[in-house]
């Protein structure tokens, strides 16, 4: 295998996975400009993953794979979840989706603020059944956003045994530990059931 496509037009999650497949030709959704928008309609993570992952395979007729990913905050019962991206409106905006969680956390105590990000993905092929993986990260939404590496939430994630928000982290050290790095560990461990 020497190039690999990623049903995704996040440019954030491109160079995270252009570090983790390390050696591969990553392409994604940005390469392919006239294929129409995929609309995530799906009620779970793992199911927009596989209709990313399956409508992109089908329009070019290969092995793809997608990342659906979000964060999971307890105290709000599990928001913003699957509408992550969109969770202050569909401008996808990174600041106003954190000003938002931050302030639904106004009054909640740093012992009770905690949260995970999670990743699923897919991989999809032809006449193929689906294969999904998933991966955490466990951590604690800050009180202020801090740090300008990654993207979406990473200002606002703090990583207690770290001290530092994702955002504070080098891409190494965000590729070693994240959700994604570890949904990617799931997928390589099982290589024998996608890959023919
Ligand atoms: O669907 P694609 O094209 O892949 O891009 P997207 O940004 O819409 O991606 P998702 O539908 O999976 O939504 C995931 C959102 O969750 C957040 N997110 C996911 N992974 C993250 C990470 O590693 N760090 C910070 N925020 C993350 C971020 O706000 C993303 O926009
Ligand atoms: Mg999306």
């Amino acid at each position: 295998m020497k190039e690999i496509v990623i049903a995704t037009q996040n440019k954030g999650k491109i160079a995270e996975f252009k570090q983790l497949f390390e050696g591969l030709e990553v392409r994604s959704l940005l390469d392919y400009p006239t294929i129409p928008d995929i609309v995530e309609d799906g009620m779970t993570f793992a199911e927009n993953a596989a209709k990313k992952a399956e409508t992109l395979a089908t329009y070019l007729n290969r092995m793809v794979i997608a990342d659906d990913s979000g964060l999971q905050v307890d105290a709000l019962d599990g928001r913003p979840g699957v509408y992550s991206a969109r969770y202050a409106g569909p401008s996808k905006n990174d600041i106003d989706n954190m000003e938002k969680v931050l302030r639904e956390l106004k009054d909640i105590p740093s012992e009770d603020r905690t949260a995970r990000f999670i990743c699923l993905i897919a991989v999809a092929s032809p006449n193929q059944e689906t294969k999904i993986y998933e991966g955490t990260c466990e951590g604690i939404i800050s009180n202020e956003a801090r740090g300008t590496n990654g993207f979406g939430y990473d200002p606002i994630f703090y990583v207690p045994d770290l001290e530092k928000t994702m955002a504070q982290l080098t891409a190494e050290e965000k590729n070693k530990r994240s959700h994604r790095a570890n949904a990617l560990k799931q997928l390589l461990a099982h290589k024998e059931e996608w890959s023919s």
